[in-house]
């Protein structure tokens, strides 16, 4: 059954506890944006595959799964992040191959959180409380209720590209956690890390169907039938905001329940009586980490008016600073986008800057690579200036390793600027008067505010957007809400 990575050239749907292909023979390929090489070929799901991997997971929660008790599920989840830890370095070869980031950054964020998450909610579940309520009745003799949890059924996952695996277990970890059963569909630009969880499963003890894979695209394939299946329970998805509404009306049918991770445009608000080297530090890793495709990452940086020539120079000089390589560079801190078509997009917002009147401070380009890289997705970092607020540079998601930085005079210029949105995702706040920064994070609409700190993640907390960068909250007990059915016994004494 044991699948080395090498296996993986040729990447199946993972259905009811094997690996197949699709009866359509249709096939796509899986590119390394490092050097624009082909990876693997990846079978399209039609709705035949869809509709195998969802009638699997319906017949899984009446199975063994369905059957056992908390202890059995919980140990079983364990044995997964185990798993994954054991084959640690075929996860991150493949999450690297994947995606191009550095080795150095999957290492230490996207493989161990792959693994923790399922362990945090395996842990949480066994611990969270439901409620008991006694109520009088008319008779004298009084009533009893008392609340269980229930697992939701087959939950579609829907995942994105970014962080492939970290993001699709965030979603796997507690709704098995949950008792309920699985099919995902991740991104198409990086398969291979949810396929190859597919064995780690098996070797776990999961029954078959609890976890099922299907790979494909959006609209007109694997993503929309799974959203369209009526079988589905629950949808949870993570990815651009245009998507999640697509998503929300076709969960509509049928009234299935949704949870949406989507798009930002997050805010850095930077205040002269900051500590200079933290905001200097935390705004580099926010703006360019992951190659700056992260939907936490800081795309807005404003900045009080009187440090701000010393701010755009020294967040200047750490962006040239910075290392552009690939995965197995140990010394690079920043990859290639995930594709060439997302670099379209990105440098086609390069360019807008400049025709919008941008001071380009740095970057705005291609960086010269070795040969051997030419056909990756490479770009610069890039810091600008001097956009109005309305430019789209400005206004839009980009997901690329680029901010515009702009001067304020006052806090409630500050977050006014920052609230002028429709997203709400995350704000980073940088300040060192303490009251400050608790009072100016009240009136952030985000759903996660930092405060003198980035992507420092406690996963007990309640994460998610607000405004149009999501509905509901992932993250200790509120995952829990999403994945169980509260029920109420009502029992007369
Ligand atoms: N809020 C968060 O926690 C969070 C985290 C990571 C990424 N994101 C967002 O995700 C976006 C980048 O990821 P992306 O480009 O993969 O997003 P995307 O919306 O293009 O795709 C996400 C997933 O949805 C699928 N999909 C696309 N159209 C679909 C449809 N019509 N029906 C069903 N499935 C469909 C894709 O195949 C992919 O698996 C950015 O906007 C980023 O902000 C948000
Ligand atoms: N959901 C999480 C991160 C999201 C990152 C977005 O790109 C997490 O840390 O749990």
């Amino acid at each position: 059954m044991k699948q080395d990575l090498a296996a993986m050239k040729d990447i199946k749907h993972y259905i009811n506890g094997q690996y197949v292909g699709s009866a359509s023979g249709k096939l796509f390929e899986n590119v390394n944006p490092a050097n624009g090489k082909v990876i693997s070929k990846v079978h399209e799901a039609g709705r035949e595959e869809v509709d195998a991997a969802v009638q699997a997971a319906k017949a899984a929660l009446r199975g063994p799964w369905g059957k056992m008790t908390l202890e059995q599920r919980t140990a079983i989840l364990h044995k997964v992040a185990d798993g994954i830890n054991a084959r640690f370095d075929e996860f991150l070869e493949a999450e690297c191959l994947d995606t191009g980031k550095p080795k150095s950054l999957a290492s230490h964020i996207d493989i161990p959180r792959g693994a923790a998450n399922f362990k945090v909610f395996a842990d949480m579940i066994k611990n969270v409380p439901t409620e008991s309520f006694e109520m009088p009745t008319p008779d004298g003799t009084g009533a009893l209720n008392y609340a269980v949890r229930r697992p939701k059924g087959v939950i579609g996952v829907i995942s994105p590209w970014n962080l492939p695996l970290l993001l699709m277990t965030w979603k796997v970890g507690p709704a098995l956690a949950c008792g309920n059963t699985v099919v995902v569909k991740p991104s198409e630009e990086t398969p291979t890390t949810t396929a190859l969880l597919g064995e780690v499963m098996k070797e776990a003890g999961v029954p078959d169907g609890v976890y099922n894979v299907v790979h494909g695209f959006g609209g007109d394939s694997a993503g929309a039938y799974l959203t369209e299946h009526p079988l589905v329970d629950g949808f949870t998805f993570t990815g651009e905001t245009g998507t999640g509404e697509v998503i929300m009306k076709a969960a509509a049918k049928g009234i299935r329940d949704i949870s949406l991770e989507l798009g930002g445009k997050n805010a850095g608000l930077v205040f002269a009586d900051c500590d200079m080297d933290k905001a200097i530090e935390g705004t580099m890793r926010s703006a360019f980490a992951n190659c700056g495709q992260v939907c936490l990452g800081t795309e807005r940086v404003y900045v009080e008016r009187s440090i701000f020539d010393e701010f755009v120079r020294r967040l200047k000089e750490a962006a040239e600073g910075l290392k552009i390589g690939p995965p197995d560079d140990a010394d690079a801190n920043m990859g290639p986008l995930v594709s060439l078509k997302h670099r379209e997009k990105v440098l086609s917002y390069y360019q807008k800057a400049v025709d919008d009147g941008a001071t380009v401070v740095t970057g705005g380009g291609v960086p010269d690579m070795p040969a051997e890289l030419a056909g990756g997705a490479w770009v610069q970092p890039t810091i600008w200036t001097g956009l109005a607020d309305d430019s789209a540079v400005v206004t839009d998601e980009i997901f690329g390793p680029c901010c515009h930085i702009r001067p304020f005079d006052t806090e409630e210029e500050a977050i006014e600027l920052a609230n002028s949105l429709p997203y709400g995702l995350a704000s980073a706040i940088w300040s060192e008067n303490i009251t400050r920064a608790h009072r100016v994070a009240g009136q952030i609409e985000a759903g996660i505010i930092w405060v003198n700190s980035w992507f420092l993640r406690d996963l007990r907390t309640p994460f998610g957007g607000s405004k149009q960068s999501g509905i509901g909250r992932e993250g200790g007990v509120h995952s829990l809400e999403f994945y169980t059915e509260m029920k109420n016994i009502c029992v007369k004494l």
